[in-house]
């Protein structure tokens, strides 16, 4: 019993906030990159609201542009090579990176328990297992999660640059997997903590989305498209479809 419609053959799941606690670690580099730069002109602290809604589950760059407009500032794009300390979109994203790779690597990296319990659960039952992350960094937190085990398809923020994917809310990174995977997306469900990551879900017409409510946003999920929201992975395996 994993509480999905019996179509289902394949579950998408995001990285960051789905199975792994990582997201607030996210949340906490991005706020201290940020601040740091809105207090120099003069703006309010960034908010929780603020990363919900221009920066969870859409890729680096997106976000630095996304949440920086919506207060009106607008840095040159810069390139790749750009120092931690460049006022560019590239440079506060290292600067971001180097800050969330340190936050890290300190607290180390858990999956959430209902979730393990939950991808034994989904394996055991047969369907396939594809993560879909805008996260550059998934290959180092699947690792370390020791969840490498569970996944048979990958797509992250290094294929969404290489490839040249839009990123979330846009639903390509969803359909590159469940491609991969060889299935239709009616016939796959996604599970998405990030408002934008529920979206991706909808417009790409999958058969089933799960938002997984972490920071107490149960309706705005439901608004973004989510067919069902649990606050952990474990609740679906009590639900009968
Ligand atoms: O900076 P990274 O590791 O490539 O991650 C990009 C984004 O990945 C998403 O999974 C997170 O929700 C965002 O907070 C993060 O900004």
């Amino acid at each position: 019993m994993i509480g999905l419609p019996a179509a289902i053959t394949t579950c998408l799941f995001d990285l960051d906030g789905v199975l792994t606690s990582t997201a607030s670690l996210h949340r906490a580099a991005w706020r201290r990159t940020f601040d740091e730069i809105l207090a120099r002109h003069g703006e309010g602290e960034f908010t929780d609201e603020d990363y919900a809604a221009h920066v969870d589950g859409r890729p680096r760059l997106d976000g630095v542009r996304a949440f920086l407009a919506s207060r009106g500032l607008n840095p040159p794009e810069g390139g790749p090579d750009d120092p931690p300390d460049a006022e560019t979109v590239h440079g506060i994203g290292t600067r971001k990176n180097d800050l969330v790779l340190r936050l890290i690597d300190e607290a180390g990296v858990d999956p959430f328990p209902g979730s393990l319990r939950y991808l034994r659960a989904v394996r055991e039952a047969g369907l396939a297992i594809g993560v879909v992350t805008s996260s550059a960094n998934a290959a180092g937190v699947l690792d370390a999660a020791g969840l490498d085990e569970f996944v048979q398809a990958r797509v992250d923020g290094v294929t969404i640059t290489t490839e040249g994917l839009r990123g979330k809310p846009a639903p390509d990174s969803f359909v590159a997997c469940a491609r991969l995977l060889g299935v239709a997306p009616e016939a796959a469900a996604v599970f998405e903590d990030a408002l934008a990551g529920v979206e991706a879900g909808r417009a790409g017409g999958f058969g089933h989305v799960v938002g997984v409510d972490r920071a107490g946003q149960p309706d705005a999920l439901r608004d973004a498209g989510a067919d069902v929201v649990v606050q952990d992975l474990a609740d679906l395996l009590e639900v009968t479809p």
